[in-house]
């Protein structure tokens, strides 16, 4: 069998992934209750240009992120340094959008995967299970501050939100939105119908604190059993289905509910899909050779 030299992508490439994928996912379109190329969703305070100007301004804290994990032993002193970086990336989307929370859950499951890749992790399986033990390390500089959304949310509710999902290594990306989109692609859908449907996925079963903080556990459920119902119509793809699918986009815009926690993993699941793996690779020089 051949077996290829891997060599790592770079910190540039990296970020480059990173950022594609933020925008990737902010224009995938109809996107029930989140911003689209159709305009800002539940949001009144964003649209689509906001998001990718906020994608693009995350570019150096990702490659930041793959630098330092290029340099640094996975451990404590990682850990730490992502959280300097992740904290000055949260600034530079702030200053990019006047104020606006654009991608700070993006920010924080992307950073840590880039971290993951950049450290030399082969696979996506491997590189949620490296971002798992970075997220679960303590970081001492962490300011004191007011609650956030996700944390109130978390406090009221006993859900995990983000720092949860990377602890248990990215469950719904893994699990949930690639076999999705895999399977999407392997099914014959076009590309954005199975993007679409993998983005269902994830919101029929994450606990999304963005969702619980605005609208509760009766939120939260509307929220999945409306994902549910489009994929059991036949999914994004289908006829029945993207009639299901704008009856929850009105329901949600309509509700103020927006699932950005499954935003987050949709591009997060993107760039996993991107990262030129070796054994990926191997597959396609094998393929090509056949
Ligand atoms: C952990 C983070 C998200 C902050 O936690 P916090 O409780 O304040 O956030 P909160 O729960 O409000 O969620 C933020 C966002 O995460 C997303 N989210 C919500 N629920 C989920 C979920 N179940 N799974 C994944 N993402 C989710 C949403 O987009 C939400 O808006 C992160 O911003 C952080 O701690 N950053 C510090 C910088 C750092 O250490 N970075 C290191 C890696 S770059
Ligand atoms: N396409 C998208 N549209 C909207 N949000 C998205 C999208 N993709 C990802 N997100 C995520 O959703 C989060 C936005 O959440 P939210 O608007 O609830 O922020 P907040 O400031 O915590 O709450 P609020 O707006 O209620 O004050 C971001 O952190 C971002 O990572």
């Amino acid at each position: 069998m051949t077996v290829i030299e891997h060599a790592r992508p770079s910190a540039a490439l990296l970020a480059d992934a990173a950022v594609l994928s933020l925008c990737a996912e902010a224009r995938l379109s109809p996107k029930p209750g989140l911003v689209d190329a159709r305009g800002g969703g539940a949001h009144d305070d964003m649209d689509l240009p906001l998001m990718l100007a906020s994608a693009e301004a995350l570019r150096p804290a990702f490659r930041m992120i793959a630098q330092a994990a290029e340099r640094t032993p996975a451990g404590v002193g990682l850990r730490e340094r992502l959280g300097v970086i992740g904290r000055l990336g949260d600034r530079a989307m702030l200053r990019a959008t006047g104020g606006i929370n654009t991608h700070r859950g993006a920010l924080w499951s992307l950073g840590l995967l880039v971290a993951a890749v950049a450290g030399g992790a082969a696979g996506e399986r491997a590189a949620a299970g490296d971002a798992a033990r970075l997220a679960a390390l303590p970081d001492r500089w962490v300011p004191a501050g007011e609650p956030s959304h996700g944390e109130r949310a978390r406090r009221r509710y006993g859900t995990g939100g983000a720092r949860r999902e990377a602890e248990n290594a990215f469950p719904h990306v893994i699990g949930v939105a690639l076999p999705r989109l895999w399977a999407g692609r392997a099914a014959g859908l076009g590309e954005d119908s199975a993007r679409l449907d993998a983005l269902l996925a994830v919101m029929s079963l994450l606990d999304d604190t963005c969702v619980l903080h605005r609208g509760g556990p009766g939120g939260l459920r509307a929220v999945q059993h409306g994902a549910r119902r489009v994929l059991d119509e036949g999914g994004a793809g289908t006829g029945s289905g993207r009639a299901a699918l704008m009856e929850l986009d009105d329901a949600l815009r309509a509700r103020r509910l927006s699932p950005g926690g499954s935003g987050d993993l949709l591009a997060a699941a993107l760039f996993l899909d991107r990262v030129p793996w070796p054994e990926r690779l191997e597959q396609e020089v094998l393929a090509c050779g056949r």
